[in-house]
């Protein structure tokens, strides 16, 4: 069984949001090879959902489905509330794709790649012309804008691809490892954009290998492996789903440290540095638990440190080469990163 956690709201709070993606039981072969072998996918509208998953997982296959750009072999989805099979206009009406490989026309400048985009959409002259302008400010690539697109750096020309897809007015972006191939700073813009768009109520669908931008940008995560969603949830949620949490109890006075060791249970001793660990989820409930139990016993902590996977652990335990749905997380590395209280 793949491991997952309730969907909860979206970030933007409230009720939960009406889906603007759900699909069940998507498959796809290519061949002898399955490359998606049945996935279920809700993405609340308003959101932002990440699949994650390593090279070759079926990220694009499921993107390409989801887009219309292919047709899938099973299962059944709905995009904005238009069926994939039954409606593929009205889908693709509704949606706009950013792709790995660029839309740019590098020989044309960056605004008669906009223009192009708007005779696409049939906007009118002046209408194309103002839109254009207003992406292309928004993405400050106004004063290149007259420069071929092939004189764009790789963050520029990306910034121009996003600027292009939202030329139809998009309620639903599809992201194909938007980051990919950009350095920090152009990552880092990215995720702005991105955020923003979601603030403009747009749903993102995005794909990426970083788990880094997963924990940043989604409120919700799918990881595929083996063309199956292995497990689902917040970022948080998927660190919960590793074991190796634990809290962490420093003091400064060896009295009070012995005292916390015979009044704690499960704990593991560290003389030297004069700490405690426990093993622990970090969930409020623990933690009170864990200072009430310091409290009676009359002792003063210097330090509370709460250790949590991050992402890297979810990722290798359940996409590593003996992970799997079955395999369960016994491959986590110890590596994760701590939160100081
Ligand atoms: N048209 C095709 N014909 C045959 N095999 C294909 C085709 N398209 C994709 N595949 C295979 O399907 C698998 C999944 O590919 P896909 O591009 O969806 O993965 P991905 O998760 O997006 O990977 P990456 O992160 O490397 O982009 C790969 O093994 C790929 O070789």
């Amino acid at each position: 069984m793949p491991s997952s956690v309730m969907p909860t709201s979206s970030r933007s709070g409230g009720s939960p949001s009406p889906a603007a993606v759900s699909a069940v039981g998507l498959r796809k072969s290519y061949g002898d090879k399955t490359v998606l072998d049945g996935i279920d996918l809700v993405v609340p509208a308003g959101s932002v959902f990440a699949l994650l998953g390593p090279n070759g997982a079926g990220k694009t296959t499921a993107v390409k489905i989801l887009s219309t750009l292919i047709a899938a072999d099973g299962g059944q989805a709905q995009v904005a509330g238009h069926d994939l099979a039954a409606e593929p206009q009205a889908v693709r009406a509704a949606i706009g794709v950013t792709g790995q490989f660029s839309a740019v026309d590098g020989l044309i400048t960056g605004e008669e790649n906009m223009l192009l985009m708007a005779d696409l959409h049939h906007l009118s002259r002046t209408e194309g012309r103002r839109t254009a302008a207003e992406l292309l400010e928004r993405f400050d690539l106004t004063d290149a804008a007259k420069k071929p697109a092939s004189t764009y750096s790789g963050g520029m020309k990306r910034r121009l691809d996003i600027a292009m897809t939202l030329v139809g007015d998009p309620r639903i972006i599809f992201l194909d490892e938007p980051t990919t191939g950009l350095d920090p700073r152009a990552r880092h813009n990215m995720w702005g954009i991105i955020r923003e768009l979601v603030s403009g109520g747009v749903t993102v669908f995005l794909t990426t290998q970083y788990l880094e931008e997963a924990d940043e940008l989604a409120d919700r995560i799918a990881v595929l492996n083996g063309g199956k969603i292995v497990a689902e949830g917040s970022a948080d949620e998927l660190k919960r789903l590793i074991p190796g949490g634990h809290v962490r109890i420093r003091f400064t006075d060896p009295a009070a440290y012995q005292s916390a060791a015979v009044a704690l249970r499960e704990v593991t001793r560290d003389d030297e540095s004069l700490s405690l660990q426990i093993p622990s989820d970090g969930s409020q409930r623990e933690l009170r638990s864990i200072l009430d139990w310091l409290d009676s016993a009359g002792v003063e902590a210097d330090e509370l440190t709460v250790h949590t996977p991050d992402l890297d652990d979810v990722f290798f335990a359940l996409t590593g080469p003996t992970a799997g749905p079955s395999a369960g997380p016994t491959t986590v590395p110890n590596q994760s990163k701590e939160t100081v209280r």
